[in-house]
């Protein structure tokens, strides 16, 4: 997802659209059409090697420079970003009472009754506030999910109107978390400048002055057909990097990786970090901002809080000369970040194309 922007489109027609938790009260046995996959899209049970996980850095292995394990978790970390665009953190440094509460107030925001949560309604066409976001047509499959999305950072993206009131600690509580988050951002991006080799470690700064930071927490209800229905549709996040946050007991987020589905099994206080579209485009491709869902399970819920940190509205991007020679010709154009995330969120998540937005014609 892109940081977020209020871009009302008042023509667009969804058509009614259920909430999933309302949905569920009745116990059905079977799904509404609306929601049920095309074959090729349903999520298929990989028949993976168990070993086949996501590389996990080890951050306090990250703090003295000098020393040999600090160049062994960078060399991993290129890996990730390389080969994985994807990660784990664990001993990251958060406290995890912080993760626990923002977890605990985000349950008990999702467990309101509908009226309530209804306060801070996503209208059609944004994707702040509680609701379905990526939502264009009324023929478009929507995702088995429940949304709160709101912007944190710079003070203009804020909407304070969709900021629940209740939980009465929500907002304190996020506020807080986003602080953590956002500090952890930093560092991670300091240590991917490094482990790029080829720019200064704060090759980055300029681009995040003012930089965007956004949060969606997203509630999966179980689901009596999981094997028909995404929790959430394919895509890369337009963000720099995200920070996915999620409970122990249920696997939900799969990444896309050579052509297969793969499982991320949650680690207990760890945090699940992903390249975004920025940093692909900056790093001209060495970097993957990587295609990855969310699937349903029949018996569990899922929660998972997603912080999307992103550059400055107003910087243009592009890849970085570093990144640029005759083996790897220029891959993505020069473009505005603003445009780009409005380019985003007005558009339904469909896997990487709303990347091609920044790709050189001949590239596509
Ligand atoms: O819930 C998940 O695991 C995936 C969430 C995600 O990818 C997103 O919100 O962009
Ligand atoms: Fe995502």
């Amino acid at each position: 997802m892109a940081p977020i922007l209020c871009s009302s489109m008042p023509e667009i027609k969804v058509g009614h659209i259920d909430d999933i938790q309302e949905l569920r009260r009745a116990r059905p046995t079977m799904v509404p059409e609306r929601y049920i996959r095309d074959n090729s899209e349903r999520p298929t049970r990989a028949r993976l090697p168990d070993s086949l996980q996501i590389p996990i850095i080890d951050m306090s292995k990250m703090i003295w420079e000098n020393d040999v394990q600090f160049h062994h978790e960078l060399a991993k970390l290129a890996t990730a970003c390389e080969e994985w665009g994807f990660f784990q953190v664990i001993n990251h440094g958060i406290d995890t009472h912080k993760l626990e509460d923002m977890e605990e107030v985000a349950r008990e925001f999702f467990d309101l009754p509908l009226e309530e949560k209804e306060k801070y309604p996503m209208k059609p066409g944004t994707i702040q506030g509680y609701g379905h976001a990526f939502v264009f047509s009324e023929d478009q499959k929507l995702d088995w999910c429940n949304m709160l999305a709101l912007g944190v950072e710079p003070p203009f993206i804020r909407d304070s109107k969709l900021w629940p009131t209740n939980p009465s600690h929500f907002s304190e509580t996020l506020d807080k978390y986003s602080v953590e988050i956002r500090k952890l951002c930093h560092i991670l991006l300091r240590l991917i400048a490094r482990s790029l080799r080829r720019v200064e470690e704060n090759v980055f700064n300029d681009m995040f002055g003012t930089a965007v930071q956004a949060v969606r927490m997203n509630y999966y209800p179980p689901c009596p057909r999981p094997d028909l229905v995404l929790g959430l549709s394919p895509h890369s996040d337009g963000s720099a990097l995200t920070v996915l946050q999620q409970e122990t007991d249920t696997v939900g987020l799969q990444i896309l990786k050579d052509g297969a589905w793969v499982p991320v099994h949650p680690i207990q206080n760890a945090l699940v970090i992903n390249i975004g579209d920025t940093i692909e485009v900056l790093t001209n491709g060495k970097y993957k901002s990587v295609e990855h869902r969310a699937i349903t399970n029949k018996k569990k819920d899922r929660l998972s809080l997603v912080t999307f940190y992103a550059p400055s509205y107003d910087v243009e991007l592009g890849p970085l000369p570093e990144f640029v020679d005759e083996n790897r010709p220029c891959m993505y154009r020069k473009y505005n970040h603003g445009d780009y995330s409005r380019h985003y969120v007005t558009n339904r998540l469909e896997g990487k194309k709303t990347l091609e937005f920044a790709k050189i014609a001949e590239q596509l």
